[in-house]
């Protein structure tokens, strides 16, 4: 990530009337980064993305885009923002040139500037033979694509994308996580999902909220060196679960057959004393692996944990 991000969210939250939405969320995008804004139903993903595009005011917090507060200069900030809402802004009776053209002028853009505007952005979208189709006759993937394209037409430093692949069949999902990665060459990109696999297809970062604050922050790089408090083992031999749970350290153990066990385990406990007792034990041990923590035992960790304890009487 370099030095200074190009979005830049401090302290955000928002209220609809007494209702709070979210609070606290604060995030750095920075050019060449996909930023996976992730969370379950109702967690403040598309306020969090109201407030970052600009579409929203937020009751407290900051924004600053390539070095522009938002709040201060929203007109000037605006230009560094692309924005493709949850339900894209479409003219069913427009053709998809006429369209880019009438969101390239929204954009301030002077008349000598469409033609090359809107090739380029067609270009990018995969719409090059697209331009004379009603927007009305197109399929869900294109239509994405025109909703991108108007978010790129201007050619902005920061992409804001909500929901995009919701509703779209298995192969024009793969269209649009492709794009969206080649947009990060030139750009930096934000997109809200509620998919884990798509913030795996595609980010560099996730940003998990749930009831509107932020419960994981992190790279998914980071992520995949974590490992997780569980270690899988496979014996030749294998032990009764109680004898497996007698090992100091270990919390739990959970059959997965053929002699295999996922063993939960304190922090204080290592592979070597299950391999110890394996080996003192006649056990024969055949497999000892500590577990890597995936996005879903973190999503669910952080995510339904919470949620769980909340609903404990
Ligand atoms: N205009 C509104 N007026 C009142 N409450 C709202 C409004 N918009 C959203 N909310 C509430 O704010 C919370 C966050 O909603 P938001 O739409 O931001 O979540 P989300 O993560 O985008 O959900 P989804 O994945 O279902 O679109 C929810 O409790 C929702 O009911």
């Amino acid at each position: 990530m370099s030095a200074t991000p190009l979005l830049h969210a401090q302290g955000l939250a928002r209220y609809y009337g007494k209702h709070r939405a979210i609070e606290g969320i604060s995030l750095d995008v920075s050019a060449g980064e996909v930023l996976g804004l992730l969370g379950p139903n109702g967690a403040g993903k598309s306020t969090t993305m109201g407030l970052l595009s600009g579409c929203l005011a937020p009751s407290a917090g900051q924004i600053v885009i390539d070095g522009v507060d938002l709040l201060e200069r929203p007109k000037r900030a605006k230009r560094h923002i692309g924005y493709l809402p949850e339900h894209p802004p479409l003219y069913d009776d427009l053709c998809v040139d006429e369209y880019l053209r009438y969101a390239a002028r929204l954009h301030g853009m002077r008349r000598a500037q469409l033609p090359a505007a809107l090739q380029r952005a067609k270009q990018r979208t995969g719409l090059d033979a697209a331009g004379r189709a009603l927007i009305g006759t197109l399929s869900k993937g294109f239509r994405q694509r025109v909703g991108i394209a108007q978010a790129l037409i201007h050619q902005p430093g920061l992409i804001i994308l909500d929901e995009p692949t919701v509703g779209l069949d298995p192969l024009q999902i793969r269209e649009i996580r492709e794009l969206i990665g080649e947009l990060r060459a030139a750009h930096a990109v934000i997109l809200s999902t509620h998919i884990l696999a798509e913030v795996q297809a595609v980010c560099d970062r996730v940003h998990i909220i749930n009831r509107g604050r932020t419960v994981f922050a992190d790279t998914l790089a980071n992520l995949a060196g974590h490992t997780a408090s569980s270690l899988i083992v496979a014996f030749g031999a294998p032990p009764d679960v109680a004898e497996l749970t007698a090992i100091a350290g270990i919390q739990a153990a959970h059959v997965l057959g053929g002699g295999r066990f996922r063993l939960e385990h304190d922090s204080a406990t290592s592979p070597g004393s299950v391999a110890q007792t394996a080996c003192d034990r006649g056990w024969q041990l055949r497999e000892l692996r500590a577990e890597r923590q995936s996005l879903e035992q973190v999503f669910m960790r952080a995510v339904y944990a919470e949620t769980h304890e909340d609903r404990t009487p």
